[in-house]
């Protein structure tokens, strides 16, 4: 463990890498684990692979909040307003939230890689099979309940859409503080290029790390700029009561084995 004693105020907070929460040495016949490396040479062309077609409403846009593993856009998902389908889904899944993992330093902090390329920051889109189920707490438990949109980060120019989210960063530093968020539109997160991305059958990367994840990786990537990725590092995994502080940093999953899988890409 290296901590590095950072002085802020009158709390000293601690920069640590250590695991975001105690991993199960494994997860009971877990063969379909995320997160993983995308060797590009090894995924297969699948020409059946349709684009994405996403269709989010910012009026479902409710709250922004700290969990103590990330921070959390939410989305009301009681009806059919924001959702996702096509790609390699054959149902309709409904958004309920996004959140991001990230580094402590801009070289690395997301959960995927591609042939091992790290990236500072992922963005991941969870939806939940809604056609098949009634609650995302019902769909987290099913082999094809979710659906999850993976975007990778890079440091460049600032993202304009990403702005106001960063700006109601420093009313939830701590863990389980939230505050209203609303008329958001999500779809300003994903890159210009919707119709290139690997697909592959995984699992959560945070608890309850279910098998139930069709995961659906960018090809490209979105740019956001050195000091709004700042502030993301300017979030604690700690709520207000707790004497020691830790910033929220390196909060993205070890890499799991590929096992039997293989990973599909929509373009060849
Ligand atoms: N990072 S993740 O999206 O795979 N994990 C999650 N756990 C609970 C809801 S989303
Ligand atoms: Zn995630």
């Amino acid at each position: 463990r290296r901590c590095n004693l950072l002085a802020c105020s009158s709390k000293y907070v601690l920069s640590q890498i250590h695991p975001m929460w105690q991993e199960p040495l494994a997860i009971p016949g877990g063969d379909r684990q995320s997160p993983i490396d995308i060797a590009v040479r090894k995924s297969v062309f699948d020409s059946e692979l349709k684009p994405l077609v996403y269709d989010y409403d910012p009026q479902t846009c409710q709250q922004i909040w700290n969990n103590g593993y990330s921070f959390l856009v939410e989305y009301d998902d009681t009806t059919d307003k924001s959702t996702l389908k096509g790609g390699p889904l054959q149902d309709t899944f409904r958004l309920c939230q996004f959140h991001f993992h990230w580094g402590e330093s801009n070289a690395w902090g997301s959960e995927h890689t591609v042939d091992r390329r790290l990236f500072p920051a992922e963005l991941h889109l969870v939806h939940w099979n809604a056609d098949r189920y009634s609650l995302f707490e019902e769909a987290v438990m099913e082999d094809n309940g979710l659906a999850v949109i993976g975007v990778f980060l890079k440091v460049g120019k600032r993202h304009e859409g990403l702005q106001k989210l960063v700006d109601a960063l420093p009313a939830i530093r701590h863990k389980d503080s939230v505050v209203e968020f609303t008329r958001f539109d999500p779809a300003c997160l994903l890159p210009a290029n919707t119709d290139d991305y690997w697909t592959y059958h995984g699992s959560l990367t945070t608890p309850p790390l279910t098998e139930s994840v069709s995961w659906m990786v960018m090809k490209q990537h979105i740019e956001v700029s050195h000091d709004q990725l700042a502030v993301f590092r300017s979030l604690l995994f700690t709520s207000a009561e707790e004497d020691v502080q830790r910033s929220m940093v390196n909060n993205f999953r070890v890499q799991q084995s590929l096992c039997s899988r293989t990973v599909r890409s929509s373009f060849s």
